[in-house]
Order: structure tokens, then sequence, then C-alpha cells
């Protein structure tokens, strides 16, 4: 398709592209930042034993103690009986014998050594039974769902999982991603460049945004604007991704080959050109493989990947991205025909580029407000945010 659409007709055509996710096991470390999909059920009750949760005493409320009986330490299977008037003193994290019903801490308490036994001489604070007792199943009752399938996985996930004793989490698999910058003019970061060339930023960039999102591309490539040079190493991506990224080169340029050569295998793309600013060149092939290419200003390739790439690569992992939305920074006008993706940084403060090469003006950028153009942008107060880094 050649004639531009809107962004919501790109939407359109990208979910109709998207495929349900295949499984993947992997080892619980490995989980973090992938989606879970099977839910995480408790295999015994939360906290599993009455938890102490204070180094102190413990002992019957009904028979205010005076004496230590011994030591009952984290890890320590319950002890014998308590005698009346007895207390143990009980470290945090172990279980709270059946018969004491109140933890007091060291805190509230004095000890004083009285021949073999420790006598408790006071207990300074006045105390409620149950008081530092973490009782079991107050968590979660043996059975229940911990955390929902969907759910992407982070630390307090993983903390879970290994409480329940999984060594391993069913995962949804992760798309195999290439990554493909392009131009003749950008040459590799630690060379030298002529007063004519510049350094290639937007491959750093781009492994970096799929990095942040926890997806290390396979291949990784530039391609000069060569067709014979690049046809080689575009075939390479197509046949070995499930998602190619490219950036640059797909404007209308002489040199502009990126579309000419992808054609070659996938004939035209679902769609080449969206009404919106920047980022209006993006194109799109629906594949297999899934191909986006961004239009190659550094400022488009942020706005693009963050708009479109980041919200499919999400859906691809069986997580349904919630975009939020923010109000319209004051005095914004709208831009005639053109959807405005618009970059704020993290406190919504706007960071207009003067133009789409500009990066250095969107240091900071946190994410792209998208402003329907003039004069259908009528909700200024729920505009969609869409977030660099989305978790
Ligand atoms: N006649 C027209 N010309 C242009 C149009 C148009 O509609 N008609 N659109 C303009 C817009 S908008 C954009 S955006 C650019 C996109 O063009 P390309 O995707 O072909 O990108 P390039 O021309 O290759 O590069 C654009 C710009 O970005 C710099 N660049 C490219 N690659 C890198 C890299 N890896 N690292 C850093 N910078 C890079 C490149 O040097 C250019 O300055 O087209 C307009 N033209
Ligand atoms: O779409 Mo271009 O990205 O405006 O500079």
């Amino acid at each position: 398709m050649d004639d531009p659409i809107t962004p919501a007709e790109a939407d359109a055509i990208i979910a109709s592209s998207l495929w349900q996710p295949a499984t993947d096991r992997v080892s619980l470390v490995e989980a973090v930042g992938r989606t879970l999909t099977r839910a995480i059920h408790a295999d015994r009750d939360l906290p599993p034993y009455a938890r102490a949760m204070m180094d102190g005493v413990a002992f019957s409320s009904s028979s205010p103690p005076h004496w230590i009986q011994g030591l009952h330490a984290a890890g320590d299977p319950p002890p014998t009986a308590l005698s009346a008037e007895h207390a143990w003193e009980i470290m945090t994290g172990a279980c709270v014998p059946a018969d004491c019903d109140t933890v007091v801490p060291y805190e509230d308490i004095t000890l004083e050594p009285q021949g073999e036994e420790l006598q408790i001489l006071q207990i300074l604070e006045t105390y409620e039974p149950g008081q530092y007792i973490h009782p079991t199943g107050s968590d979660a009752l043996s059975g229940e769902v911990l955390v929902p399938a969907d759910r992407i996985i982070g630390p307090a996930e993983i903390a879970i999982a290994a409480s329940v004793g999984l060594t391993e989490l069913e995962v949804a698999a992760r798309p195999r991603i290439a990554l493909i910058s392009s131009g003749d003019e950008a040459i590799p970061v630690a060379d030298h460049p002529q007063p004519w060339q510049i350094r290639r930023s937007n491959g750093p960039m781009l492994e970096a945004l799929l990095r942040r999102a926890s997806h290390v591309p396979r291949l990784v490539r530039h391609v000069p604007d060569d067709a014979d040079v690049a046809r080689d190493d575009l075939h390479d991506a197509l046949a070995q991704s499930d998602l190619v990224i490219l950036c640059g080169g797909i404007s209308k340029g002489k040199r502009d080959l990126i579309r000419p050569l992808l054609e070659e295998k996938l004939g035209p793309p679902a769609f080449h050109g969206v009404f919106q600013r920047p980022g209006k060149p993006l194109a799109f092939w629906s594949g297999p493989p899934l191909v986006f290419a961004l239009p190659g200003n550094p400022v488009s390739v942020l706005a693009t990947f963050t708009r479109y790439v980041l919200p499919a690569l999400s859906q691809l992992e069986g997580s349904d991205l919630q975009v939020p939305t923010r109000p319209s920074p004051p005095e914004l006008q709208p831009l005639p025909h053109l959807t405005w993706l618009l970059a704020l940084d993290a406190a919504g403060n706007p960071l207009p580029p003067r133009n789409s090469g500009d990066f250095v003006s969107i240091s900071g950028a946190a994410g792209f407000l998208e402003v329907p153009p003039a004069p259908d942008c009528t909700d200024r107060l729920h505009l969609r945010f869409f977030s660099c880094s989305p978790s």
C-alpha cells in the first residue's frame, strides 16, 4: 500500500499480522522480563507456619512469663511444651510454637541471668495476643493463584516462584530479532569521521531499546547504500528472524534501497507511509517475518520504535500493553493533518526537537505523547502516552 494511512489503520494492520507465542521453559533467574504463560500456585499455605516477626520472646498470654525455657531459633522444629510462666527466646523467622500466642521483642523486655536460667525481670510494654506473629496461611492458602499467567516476570515474581519450589518457569517464546541500520554516511562509532560523515547512532539506540525490553537481537548489521552489498545481509536477516527491524533508506532518495530489496523477497509492504510526524515514511511488511522499516532520522527511529514496535513486541509475547493517557501540555497546538508524536521527559515536559535529526534535544525522553491532528484533536485530557521502557 503506497498511500499514507492513519496511525489507527497502521495499528490494525500490525495487530492482524501478529501470532500467538509458543512457550519456552527457562530457569528461574533467566525468566526476568519474560511473560509468564502458566500461573504460579501456592504449593502450601503462605506463610507455611506461624512465623515470628521479631527477635525476642514467645509465650502464652494466659500465663505471663518470668522465666526463659530455652532458645527457639529459625529453622528449629517445634519445641517441647512450654511450662507455666515460661517463655522461649525466639528468633525472627522461627515457627511460633502452638502453645504460644504472643511475641515481645528484646527492646521491650529486660533479661537478667540468675543461676542456670535467665529470669525475665520485666516486660516493659503492654502487649496484645497475636502481636508479631505472621499467621499460617494469612498471605495465601494452598492452591491459590499467586501470579496469574500473562504477568511480566519481575524480581517479586521470581521470589514467589522460588518460594513454591519452581526451578523453571513456562514463559512466552521470544521472537528472533534482527536489527539492520543503513547508510554510507554513517561510519562505525570508533572510527574517525570525515567532515561529511556521521557516526552510527541509530543501531546502538535500537539495540539499547530492545535490551531494555529484555530482548537481545540475534543479528545486528549495518548495510551500505549499495544493493549488491546489502542484499545478502538483508536476506540473511529475513531467513533467520521472526522480526526484522531496519532503520534508514526507506524514503524517496535515489539510494533508498531498503524497500526494493525487501520487495524481492516479501513483495509490496502492507503499508508505507503514516500520517504522523516524525516517522511519516514508516513501512511495514506482515511477513513472515514481520518487518518494520523505520525512517532513519534518529528522532523518528525512537518515536516509531516506541509507538509501533514496542507494543507489537509486547503482544508477540502474549502480554497486552496498557497505554496510559495524559492531559495535553498547556498551549499545545496540534499539527494540521498529521498525528504528532511528541517526546516528553519523565516529568511530562515536552521535548520538541527542531527537526527529527535533532536527537540531542530528546535526551531524557521517557516516551511519546500521541497528539491527534487538528481539527480532530478534541479530547485534550486523554492523549495516549507510549513509554520508551514499558514494564
Ligand atoms: N523527498 C522526500 N524526502 C524525504 C521525505 C519525503 O517524504 N520526501 N521524508 C523525510 C523524512 S520525514 C524522513 S524521517 C527521512 C527518512 O528517510 P530514510 O528512512 O530514507 O533515512 P535516511 O535518508 O537514510 O536518513 C535520514 C537521516 O538520518 C541519518 N541516519 C541514518 N542512519 C543513521 C544511523 N545509523 N545513525 C545515525 N544517523 C543516521 C541520516 O544521516 C540522515 O540524516 O527522509 C526525509 N526525506
Ligand atoms: O518523519 Mo521524518 O521522521 O519527520 O523526520
